[in-house]
């Protein structure tokens, strides 16, 4: 089996303890084996794990450094994405990581398990079933700002820990002027061009709502 570093994740996130050094690690082996169990990525992208899902997810740590104690959603999470790489890199930090596909949570559950993240909570429902508040929603290539914004609406915390408003912080692509137009949302884009060198292809910004 190919073996895959988190070289890509030090360049960019030079501070990592050992323990989040061999976490990182670890994930090639893990998704290699779940993927080919249930498919959460796409095949040919396992050999792009690092830079296409784990150093893309963690891209949202750029934008905002989540603080301890504060409380992370991940809506339609998929295998874990931008969840896992987010929970192994703010360990103080509790994710409840949700998607409506139950084989999905099952993939996170066994890796969040094998990595010993016990600042993860991994469940199959749909974000609108949500009655608990957060300080952040994170999310990845789910929907349409304008469908995605009533899902969440309503589920953040009013206190703040954070240099920066409680919000949603979305990795999205696709026509944004037009897309954030349509949502009449207060949105503000930072593209990870500004802080990677590599080319995430569609889904080149995080975009920031604050609440
Ligand atoms: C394209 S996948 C993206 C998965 C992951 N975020 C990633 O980037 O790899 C979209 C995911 O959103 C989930 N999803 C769609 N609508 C949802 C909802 N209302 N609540 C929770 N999950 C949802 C789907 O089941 C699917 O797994």
């Amino acid at each position: 089996m190919l073996e895959v570093k988190p070289d890509l994740i030090l360049k960019y996130f030079n501070n990592l303890t050992d323990k989040q050094i061999a976490q990182f690690s670890q994930l090639f082996d893990l998704y290699s084996y779940w993927n080919a169990q249930i498919n959460v990525i796409s095949r040919k992208d396992i050999e792009e794990l690092y830079e296409r899902h784990v150093l893309h997810s963690i891209g949202i740590a750029k934008v905002c450094t989540f603080k301890a104690g504060e409380s992370v959603l991940d809506v339609g999470t998929g295998g874990g994405f931008p969840g896992i790489p987010l929970a192994i890199l703010f360990p103080e930090t509790q994710f409840h990581l949700v998607d409506s596909i139950g084989k999905k949570i099952k993939v996170v559950k066994e890796v969040a398990s094998a990595l010993g993240l016990d600042n993860v909570k991994a469940d199959h429902l749909r974000a609108e079933q949500l009655k608990d508040k957060y300080n952040f929603v994170v999310s990845r290539a789910v929907t349409r700002l304008g469908e995605f914004y009533p899902w969440i609406q309503g589920k953040f915390k009013k206190e703040s820990l954070n240099a920066i408003p409680n919000g949603i912080l979305y990795l999205k692509g696709g026509d944004l002027a037009e897309e954030i137009k349509e949502s009449k949302l207060k949105a503000e884009l930072y593209p990870l061009s500004a802080y990677f060198e590599e080319d995430f292809f569609e889904t080149k910004y995080v975009v920031y709502v604050p609440q």
